[in-house]
């Protein structure tokens, strides 16, 4: 397949127009999906701190609720081994219990007896349920024992956050906890016990992200980055199973957050082992207003980067259709254009196909302004100049064609021409059993007259010869100039010989009227010998020689005469 320049040109075009569309395509494509994570990252920071301060006022109801019951009588009664007390404050523990599930024991701890547990209500499915008796247990030895007793009153104690591991009748066995405690003081301020509240962080969590989107993702870390709450559980407590699971290890852009250094951080995970599933996230660090061992804990949430820009989906559909709309538009102009380009270009080509045509030539562009135009310009002067000297020597030729087969003193045919014709004649005359005369015409005495009165008057003589012959004979007769002085003179078709011996009389006549050159009268004479095909011979050789035997014939009678 060939391609021409406006195809060539075409391509080109129309690929540029398509390639342009693309990369405009792609860089909105690009600028978009920066703007969608940049939203997603302020959304889900925005949510982080939503979610911390929600822990933070859970955190402080529940605060209030120990500091309030830490305050009730019946807290330092129940310590003093009062049976009445301990029933009451068992029904007040109950009541923040039966208001929020993730509260899944709150227990009264005596100072004395190795922090014995004096007053214990756990959960026991979704209701609170008083433990008593021998299932008691001494719980001194834990760091929200004692290190409740050493705050003073109205402080809260928030522990580190672990697994469950303490048994009873609640249901919250190896499930993440953490324990709030506050000091009961008696009257001289003594620290006589302490008040412990046990909470799911599950549950908590569950609560709190409930109203979230589906599918954000939520990480809680410890201190140290230990997980302590991950989209797949398995990750949790790494620490309580002898290996570290660690926020940093699997979002290095974290590190700064844990380190302190930073008091948030935004990632847009495409690497590692989030390269499969790509995730933007914000992560926070969240420190509580406590007495507690935990510095402070990391908050994440995270959504998957595809659905963050799922968003795109209409947008890359109008894009594709606007890429394919310009890509389109673009092969369109490309083609006008291009067409634009080449059609004055085929004109030109046209034109000089059409040069020596004779073909009605096509219009150039010369009105055109721009360089088509110019090269146009040109182009029409070129073809006017050569055209000019093509016709110049087209008359030259047919001039030099026409001297070839003339006398160029008298106009007549040369003999060249006369034995064509003659030919041509004989051959009709054959054919169609016709019959010819040819006639020799010789002037007689010619070369006295060129003596005496110069070449020039001589030529004037055979011009003038030359001139009455003509007039006496027929279109289709040929009269030639075959020598100096001698003519020829070929009658095709002459009906008889006595036609024939009328036009010799003819011209003998006309020649006989004296030639006027210069002023001066001058008298001329003509010697003729007549043959007729077929009688005096059937070729042309043979009736030249009878012709100008009997011419010589008319001459020697002619100079006996005294003619000339
Ligand atoms: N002016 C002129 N003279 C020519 C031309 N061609 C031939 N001649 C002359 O014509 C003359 C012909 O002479 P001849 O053949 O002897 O003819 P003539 O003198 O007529 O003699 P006869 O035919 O015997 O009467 C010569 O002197 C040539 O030089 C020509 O073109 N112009």
């Amino acid at each position: 397949m060939r391609f021409g320049l406006a195809s060539r040109l075409g391509i080109v075009l129309a690929l540029s127009g398509m390639l342009s569309a693309g990369i405009t395509a792609l860089q909105a494509q690009r600028a978009s999906e920066t703007l969608l994570v940049d939203s997603a990252h302020a959304e889900l920071l925005t949510s982080t701190r939503v979610l911390a301060r929600r822990i933070t006022l859970v955190r402080e109801d529940l605060s209030r609720t120990l500091l309030a019951l830490a305050r009730h009588p019946a807290a330092l009664a129940a310590l003093a081994d009062d049976a009445q007390a301990a029933t009451q404050l068992a029904t007040l523990f109950a009541l923040p219990m039966e208001a929020n599930r993730a509260y899944f024991q709150i227990r009264l701890i005596g100072a004395a007896d190795n922090g014995l547990e004096l007053v214990r209500v756990d959960r026991d499915g979704d209701a609170p349920l008083r433990v008593d008796g021998d299932a008691l247990q001494e719980k001194g030895h834990y760091p929200y024992v004692f290190d409740t007793l050493a705050l003073a009153a109205g402080e809260v104690y928030l522990s580190r956050v672990g697994i469950n591991r303490e048994r009873g009748s609640h249901s919250a066995l190896g499930r993440p906890a953490v324990q709030l405690a506050t000091p009961v003081v008696d009257a001289a301020g003594t620290p006589r016990g302490v008040i412990v509240a046990s909470v799911d962080l599950n549950g908590v969590f569950t609560l709190l992200a409930a109203d979230l989107p589906a599918d954000f993702q939520l990480y809680l870390a410890n201190s140290a980055g230990d997980y302590l709450i991950h989209p797949d559980p398995a990750r949790t407590f790494g620490f309580d199973k002898g290996r570290r699971v660690r926020v940093q290890d699997e979002f290095a852009a974290i590190q700064a957050v844990v380190d302190g250094r930073a008091g948030e951080s935004m990632l847009d995970s495409a690497i590692g082992e989030h390269a499969r599933a790509p995730l933007v996230a914000a992560f926070i660090a969240a420190r509580a207003q406590l007495r507690t061992d935990e510095g402070a804990f990391i908050l994440g949430l995270a959504r998957p980067r595809a659905n963050v820009l799922a968003e795109l989906d209409p947008l890359r559909s109008i894009m594709l259709q606007i890429v394919i709309g310009m890509s389109l538009t673009g092969i369109l102009i490309a083609a006008i254009l291009a067409r634009a380009i080449t059609h004055p270009i085929e004109v030109l080509g046209a034109a000089v196909q059409n040069f020596s045509g004779k073909g009605e030539a096509p219009a150039l562009p010369v009105e055109r302004q721009d360089e088509i135009g110019a090269l146009a310009r040109r182009f029409a002067e070129l073809r006017t100049q050569i055209g000019q000297q093509l016709a110049e020597l087209e008359h030259r030729r047919s001039e030099l064609e026409h001297l070839a087969r003339h006398d160029a003193l008298t106009g007549l045919p040369n003999r060249a021409l006369f034995d064509d014709r003659m030919a041509v004649a004989l051959a009709a005359a054959r054919r169609d059993d016709g019959r010819l005369a040819l006639l020799f015409v010789d002037v007689d005495h010619f070369k006295p007259i060129n003596d005496r009165l110069g070449h020039v008057v001589g030529d004037r003589v055979l011009e003038g010869v030359a001139a009455r012959i003509r007039q006496c004979i027929r279109e289709s007769d040929t009269a030639a100039r075959v020598g100096g002085d001698e003519f020829v003179v070929l009658l095709p078709g002459v009906a008889s010989a006595a036609d024939a011996a009328r036009v010799a009389d003819k011209i003998r006549a006309a020649i006989d009227r004296p030639f006027v050159i210069d002023g001066h009268a001058l008298a001329v004479s003509v010697s003729m010998g007549l043959a007729h095909y077929p009688q005096d011979g059937t070729d042309a050789t043979a009736l030249a020689r009878h012709a100008d035997r009997a011419m010589y014939r008319d001459k020697a009678e002619g100079k006996a005469q005294g003619r000339g």
